[in-house]
């Protein structure tokens, strides 16, 4: 008989005082089929992309949710750009200065939104159905905040033609030791916002982090990239040697319409990180007005993506920042339904935030990865030698009353396919979840688990995806991550909202050669994940409203 998915109020609560005490933390697999070369901005962080992107780009037309981020027509009335009048004594603010201050004033008196740089205290992780529905209304403020955000394709000719324009993009992309990018989607992804400012005839002065780099750190310098930014945008892209200071103003100022100048990594100097308003000052003193097409880079409050906004108006967010809000706060805030979300990835820690937040918006919660043996420890299943975080049974035990509280269809993988050792090479067999042997790691879910995850996903409009199945770095235990990527990319062609956030989910869908199946590929990971949640991002918030 077909094991069903263990629905949340399982049966199989026992005490928990006859179960060993397993904890042991699971590093991340070196992904065999990776050229062990590959490192670059990400091999300090989380991910690394494992295979080059397919070839589609951003551009790819949205399939479901009406999109706000293709250019609009600019507005019969041009908004005008000040520019500083010559010669204004020192101790006197300038006519330019006085606008932008009252604007600025303007603006954050609109702003109902709590600082970004003061986010509010982490509440405690047990839920109530209060607590719940405060989540969801905090959330809903947050979105609606962030949903409104004026798009430079409101931006016309007339505010554009000879305008010096600071581009904020998430240029950090993955290269290996020989300097190549190894995954180019995020600049591919940024090139709409370029091209339209270009089209325009304003002079784009484009800047970007790439890794985390301890001061000035050539490895980290973003000139590996001016081939490819110059192939796709059909132009000679200008390599400025520093992002602020003399040479930068010289080769601004020598900027010709419809030109492009590279500024060298941001993150070079630590006032970036730090939002510093004298660099956040420096940064912006080139340029005109302010573009943020980073959301890979929203969640961050850096001076480049929030400190310069104070410094540069108008302040708005470029196209692909609005198909990822477009999107993400769409599915979030609208969604289809019924509406599914899909979590996995190696612990419950890591996604607790995001669990709570869409245990209040989704009709099917489907677990998978390292976190699901914490819910079956909690439930009080034996789990072998695989991954628990043993300071988060309660949380997993609360977590699944929630669900069932809220009448959400919870639903953990019945079987599992069981290692003898965390490695590419190890013994492998499929086990009931409620039989994993001692000595044995859960590393994938079972085909049972599949077959019943896709009768559930087969009745959704809107699923959305963070966080793989299994160790899918290794082929033996990639089944239920490359299930998943299939039957998401099998329901979008059917009209289904089918989104993927977190880095790894997103390697594992491009692994799969399934990108472009998807109706929406995030191109930020913790950006995303911070989005999911229901945090405010403040590279979103400094923008200007609509
Ligand atoms: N059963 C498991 N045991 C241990 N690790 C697992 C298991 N299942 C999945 N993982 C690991 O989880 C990792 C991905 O988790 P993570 O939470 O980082 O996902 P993500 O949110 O998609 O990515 P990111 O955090 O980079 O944005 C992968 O490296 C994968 O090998
Ligand atoms: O890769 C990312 O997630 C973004 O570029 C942000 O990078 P960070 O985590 O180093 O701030």
């Amino acid at each position: 008989m077909r094991r069903r998915a263990a629905h949340l109020g399982i049966s199989t609560r026992h005490a928990f005082q006859n179960l060993p005490l397993l904890s042991f933390s699971v590093p991340k697999p070196s992904n065999p089929s990776r050229p062990s070369a590959i490192r670059g901005p990400r091999a300090h962080g989380r991910r690394t992309v494992l295979t080059p992107a397919p070839s589609h780009t951003q551009t790819t037309p949205y399939k479901s949710i009406p999109s706000r981020c293709q250019p609009v027509p600019p507005p019969s009335t041009p908004h005008v750009i000040g520019t500083p009048p010559p010669q204004i004594p020192p101790n006197i603010p300038s006519h330019r200065e006085l606008r932008l201050r009252l604007y600025k004033e303007n603006r954050s008196a609109r702003a109902a939104s709590p600082h970004p740089s003061k986010p509010k205290p982490s509440p405690s992780p047990l839920q109530s159905s209060d607590r719940l529905a405060q989540i969801a209304a905090d959330s809903i403020r947050f979105l609606d905040g962030m949903a409104t955000k004026r798009s430079v394709g409101t931006l016309g000719e007339a505010d554009l033609k000879g305008k010096k324009v600071f581009v904020r993009a998430d240029l950090n992309v993955p290269l290996d030791d020989a300097q190549k990018i190894t995954d180019d989607t995020r600049i591919r992804a940024s090139i709409p916002t370029i091209k339209y400012l270009l089209e325009k005839g304003a002079k784009v002065i484009l800047a970007s982090h790439l890794g985390r780099p301890k001061g000035v750190t050539p490895k980290f310098s973003l000139k590996p990239l001016v081939p490819r930014l110059s192939e796709l945008l059909g132009l000679e892209v200008v390599m400025a040697p520093d992002c602020i200071g003399e040479e930068v103003e010289k080769l601004a100022a020598a900027l010709p319409d419809g030109g492009v100048l590279l500024l060298e990594n941001v993150r070079f100097y630590k006032e970036e990180e730090k939002n510093d308003p004298e660099f956040a000052k420096k940064l912006a003193s080139v340029a005109d007005l302010y573009v943020n097409d980073a959301f890979g880079t929203a969640h961050r409050a850096h001076a480049s993506t929030e400190g310069v906004t104070k410094f540069l108006m108008p302040s708005v967010a470029g196209f692909l920042m609005q198909k990822e809000l477009d999107y993400l706060v769409g599915a979030v805030a609208n969604p289809k339904k019924p509406f599914a979300a899909i979590v996995g990835g190696s612990k419950v820690s890591s996604k607790i935030g995001v669990i709570e937040s869409l245990l209040a918006k989704v009709d099917i919660l489907i677990l998978g990865g390292g976190m699901i043996f914490t819910f079956y420890k909690a439930q009080g299943l034996a789990v072998g030698k695989s991954l628990v975080e043993e300071d988060k049974l309660e949380l997993a035990t609360s977590l699944i009353e929630t669900a069932k509280s809220k009448g959400v269809k919870l639903l953990l993988p019945t079987d599992v396919v069981v290692a003898d050792k965390f490695a590419a090479d190890a013994e492998s067999k499929i086990v009931p979840a409620t039989a994993i042997p001692d000595g044995w790691m859960g590393l994938d879910v079972g085909p049972d688990s599949i077959k019943t995850f896709a009768e559930a996903l087969d009745t959704t409009k809107t699923v959305i995806w963070n966080g793989p199945m299994g160790v899918f770095e290794f082929e033996k235990f990639a089944a239920g991550t490359d299930a998943i990527a299939k039957q998401l990319a099998e329901l979008t062609g059917k009209g289904v909202t089918t989104i993927i956030g977190g880095g790894d989910s997103v390697a594992a869908v491009e692994k799969a050669g399934l990108a472009d199946k998807m109706s929406h590929i995030s191109t930020g990971g913790g950006a995303s994940l911070e989005l999911l949640e229901g945090k405010p991002l403040p590279g979103v918030l400094a923008l200007d409203e609509a």
